[in-house]
């Protein structure tokens, strides 16, 4: 039994004993002020949720239990928490600007990380005034980050929310190995002005060194080989790696092992982001980050953002059972937002073993989806307001937007996401669609017969985040606060969210399919359908 277990079982019990509808709990006026916090102008509300004053305070045991401080401690002084891989997990030092050292292995990570970034900050600025150019001469204007998971999704999903801060190259991203992505990103730019950063932690994924020598090849073929060490940059952990490609050293921007793929948008890794926006506005994002930083690790559990949402989390995972979470920023530049925490949170926490390898006692992660709003409300909303499955959903909203002149979008853009929440909360009873359909004068055969369709259950949770404008400190806030989030679930259920081994199985079979694919033997213990498959898909002459 853990120190946990008891709790769990009180949460489920106080659940059933003194369960109330999120209408009848949100008709006591104080309930906002009672169930929302904020840091600063960033406001958590959760009061259209189920919790009460009593299983608040049964989760709030529940982190203390789980030692959910000790263990955060732990990660910020550097131990090596991800125990699986015996490294310490230290993305928190990437944007810590405080002068004290952090030793780790007898070096000062702190020092490393502070030259690392005004490396990037040189070659960075040399880019976007044009004191470096491509081997023609010419300044550059595209860059190209060739990356995945947390070699693309982060800085893919910054970039977009950015925009309003773009003063610099265009920036696009190739991920996939299909050839349709690299290909119909080259199409449009000219190879004289492009830049190419193979962003790869370990510079041997697959898909990462496939499109990085597609690039080479078309940066070759159009400029001569020597135009190599002009038109790339790579981020790495692996910088011998980085050598053999061919990128020079001047270029070569490494990072360290105790930074994770998911969490590495703080590192060189943001280069790409760093590029569109400038040194400087990539230092308000690191400050963002840092000042959540800081309230993860002072600010009492109750009044605790990353934890609070953490235990929302748990909650209607472990108590309520459900089994996923929609993420709807009502904001159209956190379009990669739910993308970028699919891999945060799925593969941070979609494990079924402790920490110490026995199974875990409960759910664990959720799935986590999502589409901005408000196209999500013309997408999937209609299951979300009358489906027989319960999603709870997050809501992102700015109090401003970055276009004053186009207020009318703003107001339009606050009203729905305010509407979905309150809709999803209150619901809507037989007698009142009976009601309404009366005072529109249909018969009441129609009536009887239209209004079940147009019964809404409601009791249907949400959370909302609402901040004033998506800054670049306020997206470094809103990650750091996500990426905490999933600290504190995975503390609580003992789980390592900082390895992946469910990776590896596919990339093995992928290895071993090839061969077959292009046209060699089948390997022996290959499935009868992956056979079928294999022969339906292989090429036929023409
Ligand atoms: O940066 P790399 O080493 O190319 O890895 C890319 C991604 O692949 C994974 O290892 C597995 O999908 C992720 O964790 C990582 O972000």
């Amino acid at each position: 039994m853990t120190a946990t277990q008891p709790l769990w079982h009180l949460l489920s019990t106080v659940r059933a004993a003194s369960r109330r509808s999120l209408r009848d709990l949100n008709a006591d006026p104080h309930r906002f002020a009672a169930f929302s916090r904020a840091q600063d102008d960033l406001l958590l509300d959760f009061s259209k949720t189920e919790l009460c004053a009593d299983s608040l305070a049964l989760l709030l045991r529940v982190a203390e239990a789980a030692g959910v401080g000790t263990l955060r401690d732990a990660m910020f002084a550097g131990d090596r928490i991800n125990v699986t891989e015996n490294r310490a997990v230290l993305h928190v030092a990437l944007r810590d600007r405080s002068a004290t050292p952090l030793m780790l292995d007898g070096v000062d990570v702190k020092a490393e990380i502070r030259t690392t970034l005004a490396q990037l900050s040189d070659f960075a600025t040399a880019i976007r005034t044009g004191h470096l150019t491509g081997a023609t001469g010419r300044a550059i204007t595209d860059v190209v980050n060739i990356g995945i998971g947390g070699s693309d999704l982060g800085p893919a999903m910054a970039t977009l929310a950015l925009a309003p801060y773009h003063d610099g190259p265009r920036c696009h991203f190739v991920s996939n190995v299909d050839s349709a992505h690299i290909s119909d990103t080259l199409k449009p730019l000219d190879p004289a002005t492009t830049l190419v950063i193979v962003a790869s932690k370990t510079f041997t994924t697959v898909e990462t060194m496939c499109n990085a020598h597609t690039a080479r090849a078309w940066i070759t073929r159009a400029l001569g080989e020597d135009a190599v060490s002009a038109h790339f940059a790579a981020v790495s952990t692996a910088r011998d790696k980085i050598r053999e490609f061919g990128i020079t050293p001047e270029r070569a921007f490494g990072f360290w092992d105790w930074v994770g793929g998911r969490y590495s948008l703080w590192s060189a890794i943001g280069l790409s982001v760093m590029l569109a926006i400038g040194p400087a506005r990539f230092r308000e994002l690191l400050a963002g980050a840092e000042a959540m930083d800081l309230h993860f690790r002072t600010a009492p559990f109750s009044e605790n953002l990353p934890v609070l949402l953490a235990l929302i989390g748990l909650w209607h995972r472990d108590v309520c059972d459900y089994s996923s979470r929609a993420v709807v920023p009502y904001d159209q530049r956190l379009a990669r937002l739910p993308a970028y925490l699919q891999q945060l949170d799925m593969e941070s926490n979609g494990k079924g073993v402790t920490r110490d390898g026995l199974p875990v006692a409960q759910p664990t992660g959720p799935i986590v989806w999502g589409e901005p709003g408000t196209n999500a409300q013309h997408a999937f909303f209609q299951l979300l307001h009358q489906g027989t499955e319960i999603v709870p959903v997050e809501f992102l909203i700015a109090a401003e937007g970055h276009e004053p002149e186009l207020k009318a979008h703003h107001d339009l853009l606050v009203a729905s996401c305010l509407a979905q929440s309150e809709a999803l909360m209150r619901g809507r009873t037989l007698e009142e669609a009976a009601a309404q359909l009366r005072a529109k004068g249909l018969p009441e055969a129609e009536v009887a017969a239209l209004a079940p369709h147009r019964v809404f259950p409601g009791d249907r949770p949400s959370v909302t985040l609402a901040y004033r404008r998506l800054d670049p400190y306020t997206l470094g806030r809103l990650i750091a606060l996500y990426e905490h989030r999933v600290f504190v679930e995975a503390a609580v259920w003992n789980i390592n969210a900082f390895d992946q081994w469910g990776v590896e199985l596919g990339k093995e079979l992928a290895t071993a399919f090839l061969p077959a694919v292009q046209g060699e033997a089948v390997p022996a213990d290959a499935s009868g359908s992956t056979r079928g498959l294999l022969a339906h898909l292989a090429p036929r002459p023409a």
